[in-house]
């Protein structure tokens, strides 16, 4: 599905936006328009690229064909028209920084929050397959705990012959930003315990460099420095305790690293890397990318009674939602065929909520048959009562016999150890009866929060411990089937 994108500001990093988004598919990403306080210049910078409409900003928010904005103004301006284009339906991105203090911050997001639309600051970083990497390395335990970071970003903009002496073109914002979020990055927004800072306020009234040390509760640290005098260089380091990472340059937009394990690159591939103004100008299609995947990867849980469910599920698939939808998901094989059918030709993902097997205690189980800890499976036995047959509303209506209500999850259950092999027989005597039998074991089988091996009994207890907010036993792990579900989603 593609996504619309507006941009605002019609200078040198929108220019770079531009050329980064058209390099990325085309049924994915198109810049349908332009916005520029001068006319001129809007329509300057449609011609060249290619783009359909010039707007004043103004105009730009009146374009209901638009999903999403890139804002490539001065940051003096971010606040005023973020909450301009959420305030008109849009989606934003926003470059560095989003504002200057923490006041704005809040503002913006609850302007978000009210339009229900999306709002990212272009810390487009993170969206750097290195960044990813280090991440997955760090939480891996590959370089154990981590004791300090280092980082460093010189560039030499405190002479810049528009921006100099601009109130808001200091370098903690110009340049700063980047190492302090790297340092929240690798930290996971730990708060430090303490920050000390040495910087200097130059011949043009702005901040022109700054020496950092954050500390934190458990002895780690943090030495990040900035600079707009420097000559280009901005190396990280991260040790742990048993292996360190480097990245060489370019800390806010990096395209190598050495890992314990070797060096990593990832190169960008632009047609012609000589149109863009900044290094690495071309990484800002991770950002777009980034941007598209949160727009789109919206999903749908549905909770509704399954009479419902084939009709909602192929609803929500066809409008972009990914869907997770209460068991069962329909009452036939046909209906399942036609489901999916409608996910694949959206390309969404669809997941019947059997929330058990989202469940530590089943992947314990899984984990156990693999390793041979209890031999071949012979044979298992599951069984589900609980008194569903008399409920009050649900008791004479088609669809809501006991086989859709409990039945699946033993079958699941079989599906699950046997590692889906398809029975050569079943043989089955049930009866279409009044009531079922009465009785509840304490700890659901479908939902189990403790297993017995041959190595002894895991346990896996639910959190909170107040449970009596629940209707339904061990509802509290209908988090672990929002997790894969989320899981799934971002992992394509
Ligand atoms: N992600 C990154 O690595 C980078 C991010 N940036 C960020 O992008 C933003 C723009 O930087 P860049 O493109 O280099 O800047 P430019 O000087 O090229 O200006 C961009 C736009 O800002 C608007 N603008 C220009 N002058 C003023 C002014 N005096 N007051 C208000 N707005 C003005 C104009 O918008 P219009 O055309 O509408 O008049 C102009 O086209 C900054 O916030 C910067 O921090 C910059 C470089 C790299
Ligand atoms: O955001 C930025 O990062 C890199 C610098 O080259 C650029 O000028 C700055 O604004």
């Amino acid at each position: 599905m593609k996504i619309k994108w507006g941009i605002l500001g019609a200078g040198s990093i929108s220019k770079d936006f531009c050329y980064a988004v058209k390099a990325l598919p085309q049924d994915e990403h198109e810049v349908v328009a332009i916005a520029s306080s001068s006319v001129d210049r809007a329509l300057d910078f449609a011609r060249k690229h290619g783009i359909q409409q010039s707007y004043s900003y103004d105009d730009m928010a009146k374009d209901n064909d638009i999903d999403v904005v890139y804002i490539g103004t001065w940051h003096t301006s971010h606040v005023s028209l973020s909450k301009q284009m959420l305030n008109a339906g849009k989606h934003v991105l926003c470059d560095k920084p989003m504002c200057f203090n923490v006041d704005q911050v809040k503002e913006v997001f609850q302007v978000a929050k009210e339009n229900k639309k999306f709002f990212m600051e272009g810390i487009w970083s993170r969206t750097f397959p290195v960044y990813q990497k280090i991440k997955e390395e760090i939480k891996g335990g590959n370089i154990g705990d981590v004791q300090l970071l280092t980082a460093t970003q010189c560039v030499p903009l405190g002479d810049h012959p528009v921006w100099r002496g601009y109130p808001g073109f200091g370098m903690l914002f110009m340049i700063g930003i980047y190492p302090i979020q790297l340092a929240n990055w690798i930290y996971e927004n730990k708060k430090p315990t303490s920050i000390t800072a040495v910087g200097s306020i130059g011949k043009y009234g702005v901040d022109d460099d700054c020496c950092i040390i954050l500390s934190y509760d458990n002895g780690a640290k943090a030495s990040l420095s900035f600079s707009g005098k420097g000559h280009s260089l901005s190396p990280v380091a991260v040790f742990g305790t048993k292996g360190c990472i480097t990245i060489p340059n370019y800390l806010w937009c990096p395209t190598e690293a050495t890992l314990p394990s070797g060096n990593i690159t990832y190169p960008l591939k632009p047609e012609d890397p000589s149109v863009y103004t900044y290094p690495n100008g071309m990484g800002m299609g991770y950002e777009a990318n980034e941007v598209r995947r949160c727009i789109l990867e919206d999903v749908v849980y549905i909770g509704t009674w399954h009479t419902n469910h084939v009709f909602l599920s192929k609803l929500m698939l066809n409008a972009g939602k990914h869907v997770l939808c209460e068991k069962p998901m329909c009452l036939n094989v046909d209906q399942v065929k036609e489901v999916f059918q409608v996910a694949k030709e959206n390309k969404k993902l669809f997941m019947e909520a059997v929330w058990s097997r989202a469940f530590p205690i089943y992947q314990i189980i899984q984990d156990e048959l693999k390793s041979g800890g209890v031999g071949n499976v012979q044979l298992v036995t599951a069984t589900f009562c609980v008194p569903a047959s008399d409920h009050p509303v649900w008791k004479e209506y088609p669809g809501f016999g006991m086989l859709l209500i409990i039945g699946i999850y033993p079958i699941q259950f079989a599906n699950w150890i046997y590692g889906n092999m398809k029975p050569k027989s079943i043989t089955a005597v049930g009866s279409l009866g009044k009531n079922g039998i009465l009785h509840c074991i304490p700890d659901s089988f479908w939902c189990p929060t403790e297993v017995t091996m041959p190595s002894g009994k895991v346990k896996n207890p639910l959190e909170p411990k107040d449970s009596s907010v629940y209707k339904y036993p061990n509802s509290m792990g209908l988090r672990f089937e929002a997790d894969e579900v989320r899981r799934c989603v971002v992992q394509g």
